[in-house]
């Protein structure tokens, strides 16, 4: 039996605008995201199999995204699920920074490092910083620890447990899932189903807005290699956010 995985990664965000980097930091969506996400919702109208169940992360980028691509398919009743380990990386005391002035200030080598490598975090965010999450009520309770920096291989330890309790539950019950998160949850996601090794993860950037389809079989991994709905756009839209920085 073939299970129906859609990826959507975010419409463009106020601080993908300024270019900052933006981790646990809870900004809404621009213009450009809200139109990115009235086309994504247009491909989900549009494509064959139409999803049961949408998931989201906590943070209201992820959340707005999916609420007006699911209102522009007419799925405003979609069953939602939400988790804290759907969250982009936290991006640790990078969040908030410029990304063209740490790439001047640190050099290109430790930017690609931070941003790309997979098991390298950028330094830990204090408690008191102003961009911290520690006293964010969202998060009380959550079962784990609220991290204050994370790797890309820390965002697969917490996401994909949570791929295996609930999302992979849904794709059994021959539910279509919609998964509607960010750039690195979604690489730490890509990287698990496309087995990609810890150096390749390192060139995959995600488009925003523009929904990601797996075909998997019943071990929930790919029967054939995933499609973008739009494939021109997610090329454009991949490059760049790969050379996000250097402009
Ligand atoms: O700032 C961030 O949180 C992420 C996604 O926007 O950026 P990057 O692509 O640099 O990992």
């Amino acid at each position: 039996m073939t299970h129906t995985l859609i990826l959507l990664r975010h419409g463009n965000s106020e601080w993908n605008q300024k270019n900052l980097f933006t981790g646990w930091v809870d900004v809404g969506l621009t213009d450009q995201g809200r139109a990115e996400a009235t086309r994504a919702g247009e491909m989900i109208a549009a494509f064959e199999k139409q999803p049961d169940v949408q998931y989201t992360s906590l943070l209201k980028r992820a959340i707005h995204t999916a609420n007006i691509a699911l209102q522009v398919a007419d799925l405003d009743w979609l069953p939602v699920k939400r988790s804290w380990r759907l969250n982009e990386r936290h991006y640790g005391a990078l969040q908030g920074k410029d990304k063209a002035q740490t790439l001047d200030e640190f050099g290109e080598e430790k930017f690609m490092t931070w941003r790309r490598s997979f098991d390298v975090p950028p330094p830990v965010l204090g408690d008191d910083a102003e961009y911290s999450q520690v006293h964010d009520k969202r998060y009380e309770g959550i079962d784990g620890e609220i991290p204050r920096t994370e790797s890309l291989e820390l965002v697969i330890d917490r996401m994909l447990p949570y791929w295996e309790s609930d999302i992979t539950k849904d794709l059994a019950a021959s539910k279509t899932v919609l998964v509607t998160a960010h750039g690195n949850s979604l690489r730490a996601l890509v990287k698990h189903l496309d087995g990609i090794s810890d150096d390749a993860i390192a060139s995959l950037n995600i488009p925003t807005g523009i929904p990601l389809v797996y075909e998997l079989d019943d071990n929930f991994m790919p029967i054939k290699p995933a499609y973008y709905l739009d494939p021109e756009a997610a090329a454009a839209g991949a490059a760049a956010v790969a050379s996000q920085g250097k402009k």
